[in-house]
């Protein structure tokens, strides 16, 4: 019996980058959150310390503002597929890499017809995502967003679940069905627009969320997913995260008042966890795609 390192990574997370492209009067930016992991033959460094084969984490970070200046970021996806590329092979035994993108959503502040030159506003906490791993000469993307919030006032009900002694829900054909959209999705090749397939796949689930009448979040979820692989041959499976966040109807009796399903309290916790994947039945999985994400 001994003690043996198992699986393991290492990178610089959470580098902050704001780029400008100053081509012109009128700039763009691009504001992203990227961390790098690096797999590989770490196990000298983990057993006896020998460096050899560890690029540093510092210099991970320098890759990444160097490439944000040698070349326009593009998509978030391409530009993880570069810089994973580049750091596999930049030791001998580094044969995997890892990169999350989180990308901050920014809108010209509307001045004029167009919106402002060079200013802007942050008027969401959504995040656009994606996850590439490199693996050897393989590569796996898995792209998604964050903190999409959303809300149906009406089109929503919850009945037929199995009560017991400690069950206190009523049941409703009648609430709100609010949540904040997690998504990631796997796709099946690299040769993608990410940029239309992103906005394409979001307006698909939000028009799903919207135009399902649900009888319970799980079904919202499945809907969502199925929409979009419908409509996306080149996604593989859809992994949602929901939180439900429930808002209750204030009981007004006490100033003689009837609340017809108009006065909530929104209330930020507990709150139930939906989750799940929805996939094809005839694709292969890829679990390295998924190799330290959350799985949902
Ligand atoms: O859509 C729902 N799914 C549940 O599993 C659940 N459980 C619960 O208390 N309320 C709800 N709503």
């Amino acid at each position: 019996m001994g003690i043996v390192m198992g699986p393991n990574q290492y990178g610089k997370a959470e580098v902050r980058i704001v780029s400008v492209n100053r081509d012109n009067a009128r700039h763009t930016i691009k504001d992203l959150n990227v961390s790098s992991s690096l797999r590989g033959d770490l196990d000298s460094a983990h057993l006896t310390g020998d460096n050899g084969n560890v690029l540093p984490t510092d210099t991970q970070k320098n890759t990444v503002y160097a490439f944000a200046k040698e070349a326009p970021i593009g998509e978030i996806e391409d530009f993880a597929l570069r810089l994973g590329r580049h750091f596999v092979g930049t030791a001998d035994g580094i044969t995997g890499a890892r990169i999350l993108i989180d990308e901050y959503s920014w809108e010209r502040i509307p001045v004029g017809g167009t919106g402002h030159d060079h200013s802007f506003a942050r008027s969401t906490d959504e995040k656009r995502t994606t996850a590439v791993t490199i693996d050897g000469d393989q590569a796996h993307v898995v792209s998604g967003l964050k903190d999409l919030i959303v809300l149906k006032s009406t089109g929503s009900e919850f009945w037929g679940y199995p009560k017991d002694k400690y069950t206190t829900l009523a049941e409703t054909n009648d609430r709100i069905l609010a949540t904040a959209v997690t998504a990631r999705w796997r796709y099946l090749h690299t040769d993608v627009d990410w940029g239309k397939s992103f906005e394409s796949i979001r307006a698909t689930m939000l028009e799903a969320f919207a135009t399902t009448h649900s009888l319970a979040l799980q079904q919202s979820l499945y809907e969502m997913g199925k929409a979009a692989m419908e409509k996306h041959p080149e996604v593989a499976e859809v992994r949602l995260s929901l939180p439900n966040k429930h808002h209750f109807l204030v009981d007004l009796e006490y100033c003689g008042l009837e609340n017809n399903n108009e006065v909530f309290f929104a209330a930020d916790r507990p709150y139930g966890l939906i989750e799940g994947v929805v996939t094809r039945d005839d694709v292969e999985e890829a679990p390295q795609a998924w190799y330290s994400l959350p799985q949902f």
